[in-house]
């Protein structure tokens, strides 16, 4: 998917939401256990019920790798579901790689190809030459990790080397890699404060914000430095939507979030324009 697309959609619905798939089978109804593949027909609940609210979904590979192969077909399933049934809709895979060049290049393969997920989320720690073979597919979008929501952000991140911190060097750097145009940031919500030295480097890139919900991060404090005239922010939610609820209204209670999530973004872009 073009960022033009991207941009048009989250116009179109005003919503920069994204629903984070991440599932475990102890945190879903009981009753969906029965079914053959119960991640699946999970997700597409939550899908058919969230998706006029939302502009991007993002299953974390985690959640269906550590269920084997099953969980694998499971992930293949659903984002086979998204591209079928809702090709307006932007596709995160949140599987944070990057290696040598060659490894790169595989796993771009990988997710981009054989899956068709439209982006990756991907580690800058190997530098330049870990990071290109993402940028080289067309239309496709790398995520690279600038200044994560957890605690352990501190421990590297944040620590000044030759006077400025690594995660300003990881935003200030990859502006030069080849086909930088696609690439996008992770920023946690819980890390506000420094969205507005943050947009000082890189005044245009889309932002992927996890860390509000569950994690506390802030809407509002995000936006206040984070948006741009595109809008510029993806903002995701995952068991603060998906496991609203565990009975059998588990997709209602996921749509009931998400609208509320929607309805606080369009009374935010309403206010900026
Ligand atoms: O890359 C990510 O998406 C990510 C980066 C980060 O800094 N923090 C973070 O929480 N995430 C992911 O975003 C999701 C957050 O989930 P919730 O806390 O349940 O909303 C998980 O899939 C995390 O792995």
């Amino acid at each position: 998917m073009t960022t033009e697309n991207l941009i048009s959609e989250i116009k179109r619905k005003q919503s920069f939401l994204c629903v984070g798939l991440d599932v475990e089978l102890e945190k879903i109804p009981e009753f969906l256990l029965k079914e053959e593949d119960p991640i699946f027909s999970f997700n597409r609940a939550i899908i058919d019920a969230t998706h006029q609210y939302a502009v991007a979904y993002k299953p974390n590979t985690a959640f269906y790798e550590a269920y084997g192969l099953k969980g694998w077909k499971s992930l293949e399933k659903t984002i086979n579901y998204l591209n079928v049934n809702y090709p307006e809709i932007f596709t995160i895979a949140d599987a944070k790689r990057g290696d040598i060049g060659n490894t790169s290049s595989r796993y771009a393969k990988a997710f981009f190809e054989d899956l068709g997920f439209d982006s990756l989320t991907v580690a800058p720690y190997m530098g330049k030459d870990s990071v290109e073979p993402f940028l080289a597919f067309e239309n496709k979008h790398t995520i690279l990790l600038a200044l994560t929501s957890n605690e352990g952000a501190f421990d590297f991140q944040t620590k000044k080397v030759d006077g400025e911190e690594i995660y300003k060097q990881v935003l200030k750097t990859s502006k030069d890699w080849k086909n930088s145009e696609n690439l996008m940031y992770v920023v946690g919500a819980t890390k506000a404060e420094y969205f507005a030295d943050i947009r000082k480097i890189i005044p245009n890139n889309f932002l992927l914000v996890p860390g509000v919900g569950a994690q506390g991060g802030s809407l509002q404090e995000v936006c206040k430095y984070g948006l741009t005239e595109d809008v510029g922010l993806l903002v995701n939610s995952s068991r603060g939507i998906i496991y609203a609820s565990k009975d059998a209204d588990f997709a209602e209670a996921a749509a009931r979030e998400a609208e509320n999530m929607q309805l606080e973004m369009k009374a935010i872009l309403d206010g900026i324009h």
